[in-house]
């Protein structure tokens, strides 16, 4: 870590966060990928770093505008992240004065673009089938082999929704650790929570892989609305209530679309020093 330290002294970085979901975002694209699992892991530690859900990187693209990496606040890959990426967005189109921009991330090039003063990005088309979520066998994702009879839905990163009567009566801290690292899941799996309150209104709380109990979780929220829908229990667009905030999802024939806040906190540097503290 000693070389990363010497490259990334004086290095920028800003807070962020979509509707509660805090984020800590690099631009690397003047200095090259810099992020490791060491760093991210040292960085999201919110007792030795910085303390974040995830951590967004920004790289240089040859396919889209920019290229985009993500870490969970244990150091962990994630392969979408989508309130991060609305926020990257949103500082893109702040830099650019454009008000739409295609983001490549592990899931493919994704589009971005302002909604009045939301910001709205299309997640792309849900994983239905066992081997793409992934889980580690062919069962039936409507009704997995668990207590609770939740839903496996990939959104570029796994998901295992349940529907219960009152999301705020659930011990997601007591829960969903569990469920996290079942044996079902062979990369561990975001855990959500999901009470119907209308055909076009969700509650949803949420156990995040790699990260523990997070205000927003935009890959679950598109994966709760995915779940919902297969369900027959709410139709294609629905307002989701999380922790955090409201998001909007809207699952069209060209992907799940989420829209929501997204909220610049503050910048800073990582000195040699503090990193050498990690
Ligand atoms: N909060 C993110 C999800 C981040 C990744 C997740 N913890 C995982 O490991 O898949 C989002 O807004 O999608």
């Amino acid at each position: 870590m000693a070389d990363a330290q010497t490259h990334m002294d004086g290095l920028e970085f800003m807070k962020w966060h979509g509707a509660g979901n805090d984020f800590v975002m690099i631009d690397s694209r003047a200095r090259d990928a810099v992020v490791h699992r060491e760093l991210a892991a040292g960085l999201g530690d919110r007792n030795r770093g910085v303390g974040f859900d995830q951590l967004a990187e920004i790289r240089s693209s040859d396919a889209a505008d920019i290229d985009l990496d993500f870490w969970n606040a244990d150091g962990s890959r994630a392969g979408a992240c989508g309130n991060a990426t609305r926020c990257v967005a949103q500082y893109m189109m702040d830099q650019t004065g454009r008000d739409a921009l295609t983001i490549r991330t592990s899931r493919g090039v994704l589009e971005a673009r302002a909604d009045g003063d939301l910001v709205a990005v299309n997640m792309g088309q849900p994983q239905l089938t066992w081997d793409t979520v992934p889980l580690s066998h062919d069962v039936d994702l409507q009704h997995l082999p668990l207590d609770g009879d939740p839903v496996a839905v990939g959104m570029g990163n796994p998901h295992c929704v349940f529907f219960v009567d009152d999301a705020d009566a659930v011990d997601v801290a007591g829960i969903g650790p569990g469920f996290e690292t079942n044996p079902l899941f062979p990369e561990a799996t975001n855990v959500e929570f999901a009470e119907i309150r209308s055909r076009d209104e969700i509650r949803m709380r949420v156990w995040e892989r790699g990260t523990g109990i997070t205000l927003a979780c935009g890959s679950g929220a598109c994966a709760t609305a995915v779940a919902a829908h297969q369900r027959g229990l709410t139709d294609k667009k629905v307002r989701m209530e999380l922790d955090g905030g409201w998001l909007m999802l809207d699952w069209r024939e060209d992907g799940v679309w989420m829209t929501g806040p997204t909220a610049f906190v503050y910048s800073g540097q990582l000195t040699q020093a503090f990193l050498k503290g990690l």
